[in-house]
């Protein structure tokens, strides 16, 4: 048994609370709002962001930071990636030297282009920092259905941790410590999800999201490859892995959004119907410049950027996708 600190309580964090209780260790699950500390007492559910999973009787809430932190081997930080940082700055007084620190956020900082991983041990240098990624929608890792996630970490034993307390019969965790190669996809596979769910939202059909899923992993593994991350990772479960469940899952979040613009909604409009953080809003930019600053061809990641922030329409968007200069897949001839 270990001590976990949840810091965050929507979907995400609710579902890995109840995994670790499961497994059980003992978690204490902190919420930036009083009111959804209330909740949680109250009912021992998410009713907002993750209704039907029932969290245990003796498991302890509250939206007191520095009592979360306190005292545990293991903290969680699973705080939509905008608030990643902001969230680092107030735990760091409360942080020890060498305590763990598990990034559960998907995302890019749009201005410093850092991953989660990176912000954390910026602001916590005396932090040990890992990341767990990979296709786990919160609704079904909450209902225990099989799952396989990857556990990221510089030290062997950092990763060697989070697996042995994260592992269960229906949660398999891998280790890895390509941290970069795991972030690039986890972040960048919703900017892809995106588009998929604007392609379904216009009606196409399965043809052009599986289209859309394997040129839009190609743009990644280019970007991956000029910035020296490992093709195995884009091609395992933190890259390919999520882009398929992303781009394909009825609970996604990043896919409905796009959905709801396929069909003629603004970016704001879909981002409050979807009322859950849609990261591939706040990734999309950061793809895009990591795109210019490698020099990487990345057509789907910038038809995106268009149709998010510059009210492109998305037909033309796919039109020009369809007409750009024939190009190879492959390009080895004798
Ligand atoms: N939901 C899922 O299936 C999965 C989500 N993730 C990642 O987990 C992270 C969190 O996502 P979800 O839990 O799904 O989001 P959510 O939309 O279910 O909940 C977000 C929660 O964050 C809270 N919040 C908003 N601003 C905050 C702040 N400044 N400080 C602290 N909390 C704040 C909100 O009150 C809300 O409870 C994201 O980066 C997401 O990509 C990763 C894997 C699976
Ligand atoms: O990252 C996630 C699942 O692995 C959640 O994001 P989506 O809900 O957009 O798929």
């Amino acid at each position: 048994m270990v001590r976990v600190g949840m810091i965050g309580s929507g979907s995400w964090g609710t579902a890995l609370a109840w995994l670790l209780a499961n497994n059980g260790h003992e978690v204490e699950v902190w919420s930036h709002k009083e009111e959804m500390t209330r909740m949680f007492r109250e009912h021992h559910e998410n009713t907002d962001k993750l209704p039907g999973v029932i969290l245990p009787e003796n498991m302890i809430f509250t939206s007191d930071l520095q009592e979360t932190c306190r005292d545990k081997d293991i903290l969680v930080l699973a705080v939509p990636s905008p608030a990643v940082r902001s969230t680092a700055k107030k735990m760091k007084e409360y942080i020890r030297f060498g305590q763990l620190i598990v990034s559960a956020s998907k995302g890019i900082e749009e201005d410093t282009l850092d991953y989660m991983t990176d912000i954390i041990e910026e602001e916590i240098p005396q932090a040990n920092v890992a990341v767990l990624s990979g296709p786990s929608h919160a609704e079904e890792v909450g209902r225990g259905l099989p799952t396989a996630i990857v556990a990221g970490a510089r030290d062997k034993k950092a990763a060697d941790m989070v697996q042995m307390v994260f592992m269960s019969p229906v949660f398999r965790v891998y280790t890895s410590s390509d941290l970069p190669g795991i972030q690039m996809g986890a972040a960048l596979k919703n900017v892809i999800a995106l588009a998929a769910g604007i392609a379904d939202g216009m009606g196409y059909g399965d043809n052009t999201k599986a289209a859309l899923i394997t040129r839009g992993s190609a743009e990644i593994a280019r970007l991956g490859s000029s910035m020296g991350v490992h093709m195995e990772t884009l091609y395992g479960l933190s890259g390919i892995g999520d882009l398929i469940v992303t781009c394909a899952s009825a609970h996604s979040r990043n896919r409905r959004a796009g959905y709801l613009m396929g069909q003629g909604k603004s970016m704001e409009e879909a981002m409050q119907e979807v009322r859950q953080v849609v990261e591939g809003v706040y990734s999309a930019k950061a793809g895009l410049k990591l795109a210019r600053e490698y020099q990487v061809e990345m057509p789907i990641i910038e038809a995106v950027n268009r149709v998010l922030f510059e009210d492109y329409p998305a037909q033309e968007a796919v039109k020009n996708l369809m007409l750009r200069d024939g190009k190879d897949e492959i390009a080895e001839w004798d």
